[in-house]
């Protein structure tokens, strides 16, 4: 394909809606709202592996990693607790590994130090300890790092960029890709907090939209845009000169990759630039794929990995309650409530119809219930959230879009309605852990109860059972004396 032709096909792809600069801040306001929400959540959203199927009824909410990554950032407030030690793989294991304890040790420029401790961040979080060194070294490194979502990458990033960037240099230099144009304004927006006492340093968003008059060159040092766009800006308008790109971040790296286009969009950008820029790679996830990518586009890697955190079954009770149908079902979860104090609880259901129907029943009955579902926009969903974390409302009414990302403390009860299966109807054991790993955190007890209605569902719970070598025990909600002594 020709260098004009594809250029179209980026465009058509990026589906370009024309908006200036004013417009995208306008937007990154927008999205600056939900991230400052106040609270303990400390979550992350990773894709299920369920992806509907076994329940029927066509209307599964099917997850879309970029929604959800950046559903995680907007609901995020702090880092995320992680408390396994980081694998660090140097190219040169005979060189010194360094690894810092404070954000003096990296000898920033003083305007930065202080973007970094108003920011509120005291000391680096883990991964950044063995990262920022290697970001900053001299001679430059490649890294490629894979921590979960909420660990400090992000961050960790834009210091290197700012630090990296000299202003008395007029072009671009620090070239970041991003999966979506959402997530693109995200990062820019922890660019621009960071660097608030940096003003020479500039920023750039090579974003759908942001049109720029072709020939000139930017003088912007640092640029954060999609793949389609920057490479535009790269090729078909000549904004940037790759060659002079002396630091590249490829963000997201498993989100990148499960977009259309955007792999090999970031391989071509990555192909004009200079042998000796350093390369820099995150992602959330790691598996083959990611990991072929990831080798591609950073030659001669140090590998930095942060193991995410096992959930655990330890703390939760967990029960099964023998139903007929939905309402049946219903009738079940009335009589947990009638006999139970809960605090805050979830209810996980397969589809969205099925959700509806039972906040309807819920809200009859006089529950404050929230519910949310795919159908909503990413700051809707993020907004249900927040108000279920400040306990406005005390029952969560969700479907698959998000079992993970939700750490309420309060929650005490979590119920299966619909037990997590499969695309081939068997236990999805990866989903229920993450479902019911809602409760009992925090060394609180927590109780799981599902709901079985049919030899099938059964079969379910004891593939469960056998998988995770836990009790499942039945409960009869009808019989309060027997709930009472066995949820005590
Ligand atoms: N050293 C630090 N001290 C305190 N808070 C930090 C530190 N580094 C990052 N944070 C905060 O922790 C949260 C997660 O950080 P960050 O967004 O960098 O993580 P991430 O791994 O990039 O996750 P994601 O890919 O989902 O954005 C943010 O709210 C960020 O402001």
């Amino acid at each position: 394909m020709s260098e004009e032709s594809w250029a179209l096909a980026v465009d058509v792809q990026e589906a370009t809606t024309p908006c200036s600069q004013f417009e995208i801040t306008k937007k990154v306001d927008r999205l600056r709202g939900p991230r400052n929400l106040k609270g303990d959540i400390n979550g992350n959203i990773i894709p299920e592996k369920s992806r509907g199927g076994g329940g029927g009824g066509g209307d599964e909410d099917k997850i879309d990693l970029a929604e959800q990554s950046l559903l995680n950032k907007l609901i995020r407030r702090s880092l995320v607790r992680n408390r396994n030690q980081v694998e660090v793989l140097q190219r040169d294991p005979t060189s010194p590994l360094y690894s810092v304890k404070t954000f003096e040790e990296l000898r920033l420029k003083p305007e930065l130090l202080k973007g970094v401790y108003n920011m509120g961040f005291n000391r680096p979080s883990r991964i950044q300890e063995n990262a920022l060194p290697m970001m900053l070294a001299q001679p430059p490194q490649n890294l490629i790092a894979q921590s979960q979502s909420g660990t400090g990458k992000t961050a960790a990033f834009s210091l290197a960029m700012l630090s990296h960037a000299n202003p008395a240099n007029k072009w671009t230099q620090c070239l970041c890709i991003s999966p979506t144009y959402e997530l693109a304004l995200q990062i820019g927006q922890v660019i621009e907090q960071m660097g608030k006492f940096c003003p020479d340093v500039k920023l750039a968003y090579a974003v759908r939209g942001n049109r720029m008059e072709r020939g000139i060159k930017l003088q912007e040092q640092i640029v954060i845009g999609t793949p389609g766009t920057v490479l535009d800006w790269c090729t078909k308008y000549k904004l940037i000169e790759p060659k002079k790109i002396t630091m590249f971040v490829l963000d997201e790296a498993d989100v990148m990759i499960a977009t259309q286009g955007h792999r090999d969009q970031s391989i071509r950008i990555h192909r004009q630039l200079s042998k000796d820029c350093q390369m820099l790679l995150f992602s959330a996830t790691f598996e083959d794929s990611v990991w072929r990518f990831a080798e591609q586009v950073v030659p001669n890697p140090n590998i930095i990995r942060l193991k995410r955190e096992e959930e655990t079954l330890d703390t939760i009770k967990q029960f099964y309650v023998l139903c007929k149908e939905k309402e049946d079902k219903f009738t079940a979860l009335c009589n947990l409530y009638g006999s139970l104090t809960i605090a805050q609880a979830m209810i996980f259901c397969h589809t969205r119809k099925m959700a509806a129907w039972l906040t309807a029943h819920l809200t009859k009955e006089g529950h404050q219930v929230a519910l949310l579902s795919g159908e909503m926009t990413v700051e809707q969903r993020a907004a249900v959230i927040e108000r279920f974390r400040n306990g406005k409302e005390k029952v969560l009414v969700t479907t698959n879009v998000c079992s993970r990302g939700i750490d309420v403390e309060q929650v005490s009860l979590v119920v299966n309605f619909d037990l997590p299966v499969d695309m081939d109807g068997n236990a999805d054991n990866e989903t229920y852990l993450h479902r019911i790993g809602r409760t009992g955190r925090f060394g609180r007890r927590g109780f799981a109860v599902n709901m079985v209605d049919s030899k099938h569902s059964m079969d379910i719970i004891n593939q469960i059972e056998m998988h995770f070598n836990r009790r499942i025990t039945k409960l009869d909600t009808s019989n309060l004396e027997e709930m009472e002594s066995l949820i005590s």
